[in-house]
């Protein structure tokens, strides 16, 4: 029992590490910006990214282990990342997700930096996101002032804008919150480009909920897995850590 919950333990630090490295290679971040975690909810731990590391030095044994319920370390040497709050609150009350990314990728902190939501005008957006990823009102670092205007922001997305800092977006697993990260950042370029064209118009209701059905039940392969993300990362799933 004990060994099976430390593999399980020891592949999410294998998959929020990946996770981790995932952003500056894909451009969602610069220098230390940015962080994820992932959850072992039989568990009830969190491993998080320590704050202010080298994503090229990062390796699975530096991740801060977390306690759910009380919010302490309870493995690693390093401090976690200051985001931690932020992370453990989405986890407190959001009980469906397993994984959790903050980015200040370009496009999207463009967005947030005008308190503007990027919405759901292209069939991309509708598939992925199912509405416009909203965008919360600034708030400040302290306590759950974040993760409260999270929670009061999220419509249908798994990700949200947070006003003069950036994103938040989390999935099922921690592969699947990385899928999110990356999206939120193409949607971000793609309606900022076709915004220099002109006015642009979001999808009716019923457009983007035709599109999103078809991406979320029909799309792929029987898993419905993203094909970017988890499959192109090779990043175990928190099914697969569950198992
Ligand atoms: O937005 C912030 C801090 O407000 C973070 O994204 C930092 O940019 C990275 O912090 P650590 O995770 O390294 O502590």
């Amino acid at each position: 029992m004990e060994s099976k919950r430390n593999e399980r333990l020891s592949r999410l630090r294998v998959a929020v590490c990946a996770a981790c490295k995932r952003l500056p290679s894909a451009g969602l971040v610069v220098g230390h910006a940015g962080n994820v975690s992932g959850i072992d909810r039989a568990a009830g731990r969190v491993v998080i990214k320590p704050s202010g590391i080298d994503y090229d030095l990062l390796q699975p044994e530096d991740l801060v282990e977390v306690d759910l319920a009380t919010g302490a370390v309870v493995d690693g040497d390093l401090r976690p990342s200051v985001d931690l709050p932020h992370h453990l609150f989405l986890y407190r009350n959001l009980p469906e997700i397993g994984g959790v990314v903050h980015t200040h990728s370009t496009y999207a902190t463009a967005f947030a930096i005008q308190e503007r939501a990027i919405p759901v005008c292209c069939t991309g957006i509708a598939d992925v996101f199912g509405g416009e990823i909203p965008c919360a009102p600034y708030a400040d670092n302290v306590a759950d002032h974040i993760g409260r205007a999270i929670l009061a922001t999220i419509s249908v997305a798994p990700a949200v804008l947070l006003a003069k800092h950036g994103v938040f977006c989390w999935g099922s697993s921690v592969a699947k919150a990385i899928y999110h990260a990356e999206q939120v950042e193409q949607a971000a370029r793609t309606v900022h480009l076709a915004m220099q064209l002109g006015p642009v118009q979001s999808l009716s209701q019923t457009q983007v909920a035709m599109w999103n059905d078809r991406f979320q039940h029909r799309y792929g392969q029987v898993r419905n897995e993203p094909t970017v993300g988890s499959a192109a990362m090779n990043l175990p799933t928190m099914a697969s850590v569950e198992e």
